[in-house]
């Protein structure tokens, strides 16, 4: 039994780590993914009884005895589908022990978070079936747009499409990406969020949604809005290649949070009202050119506001300011999206700006180190496929 699952990598337009105190963030999907195969054994194969997983993005190869996975986690030799768990202490020790016998090479020193992930998803959906999956992605692990969430949500589809909490009443032989019914997203989504927590620690929940349901979201305390954008977007996203991890810069703004309660507040309080606004200004009929212009430039306003209360929480970053001065001189307006501390920039292109404003921009980018690239925004969340043609994908 074989399936593909794809899940897309996001931008957040505004609110990222105020979203974790309760504000609203609006965030949309990029057509950038991460793709995941699973294959199980069946039980007349014969051969290795192991679990294998390959990370194609870091090279990476690991595999467990299936028996050496049971004898870790006995509890979860019966599979619990369709009741998303949370991994508890106990669980994540006999985890980390399986990690550890990987010996994952310290220079990739996040990727146990993403492997414990992966283990406690797979046995929780699967139990303890011999299975190859492998996991390949368009998006620069650790840069801010939601690679842990398109991780998460890719292995977490892939797993519940083969098992009995999500049933198919479809041709699965038909050659195309087939999207899941509205229960099974929640379910989806309920378990990748499981997934971020161990790669985050204290994930908003925001990342994983905007990528199984793809499109643009507000969030807000767990609870998701979908928006209907009515302004063509096009934004520059520039990668810093400053490498970081969200979990750090999330532990960093709460710490900040308890020393400083007060003023804190009325910052998350701030970016709440920037995301209701922004989120109002993307949703407005656009009669003509003139309001697109005068949405544009209020959407800019909105953008440089969140960008100054990212700084103020502690997690700009020189590369980031540097981003913000080079797009500045062209006249164009940036803020850093995701976790921030390095990672990956937003410029907004307004839709009457010169093409050749766009490649001097990047160029000079560019020349500094960085990489840009303009990706389509607001496509559909997780998908699957049944056929496994190679020449499909
Ligand atoms: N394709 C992948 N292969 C293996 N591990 C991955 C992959 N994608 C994500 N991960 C896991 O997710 C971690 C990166 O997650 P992190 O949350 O720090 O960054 P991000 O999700 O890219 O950015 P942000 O959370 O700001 O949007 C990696 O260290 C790894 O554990
Ligand atoms: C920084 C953060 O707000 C967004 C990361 O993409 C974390 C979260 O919401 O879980
Ligand atoms: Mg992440």
């Amino acid at each position: 039994m074989e399936v593909r699952a794809r899940a897309p990598g996001k931008i957040i337009l505004s609110g990222e780590h105020a979203v974790v105190h309760g504000s609203t963030a609006v965030a949309a999907s990029i057509n950038l993914y991460t793709q995941v195969s699973l294959r199980i054994a069946g039980d007349s194969e014969s051969g290795d009884r192991l679990l294998k997983l390959q990370l194609k993005d870091v090279g990476l190869e690991f595999s467990w005895p299936t028996g050496r996975v049971r004898e870790a986690l006995p509890e979860l030799s019966t599979p619990s589908a369709s009741s998303p768990t949370t991994c508890s202490p106990e669980f994540m020790k006999s985890i980390a022990a399986l990690v550890e016998e990987q010996n994952i090479p310290e220079a990739n020193g996040g990727l146990a978070a993403g492997v414990s992930a992966f283990l406690w998803l797979y046995a929780s959906i699967q139990g303890c079936k011999p299975a190859t999956v492998v996991v390949t992605s368009d998006l620069p692990l650790g840069a801010g747009l939601g690679s842990s969430a398109a991780f998460c949500v890719a292995l977490s589809g892939a797993f519940l499409a083969l098992s009995d909490a999500v049933s198919w009443n479809v041709d699965l032989n038909h050659p195309a990406w087939l999207s899941f019914g509205e229960n099974d997203l929640e379910l989806i989504n309920r378990w990748a969020f499981e997934g971020e927590k161990i790669i985050h620690g204290k994930p908003s929940g925001v990342d994983n949604t905007v990528s199984t349901f793809g499109n643009m979201i507000m969030f807000k305390s767990g609870n998701l809005t979908r928006i209907k954008p009515n302004v063509p977007l096009r934004m520059l996203i520039t990668n810093t290649r400053v490498g970081r991890n969200t979990k750090a810069l999330v532990a960093g703004v709460s710490e900040r949070t308890l020393r400083h309660p007060d003023a804190m507040t009325y910052v998350f309080n701030a970016i709440d009202s920037i995301s209701k606004e922004l989120s109002s200004i993307i949703q407005l009929p656009a009669p003509s050119e003139v309001a697109v212009t005068e949405k544009e430039a209020k959407l800019e306003e909105l953008m440089e506001m969140n960008q100054g209360m990212l700084q103020c929480i502690g997690v700009s970053h020189t590369s980031i300011e540097a981003v913000l001065q080079t797009t500045l001189k062209y006249k164009l307006t940036s803020k850093l999206t995701g976790a921030g501390g390095g990672g990956c920039v937003l410029t907004l292109l307004p839709s009457l700006l010169a093409g050749n404003v766009v490649d001097k921009v990047i160029a000079e980018l560019e020349s500094c180190g960085f990489q840009c690239l303009i990706a389509g925004i607001g496509g559909n969340g997780v998908e699957v496929c049944f056929n496994s043609r190679p020449d499909f994908f």
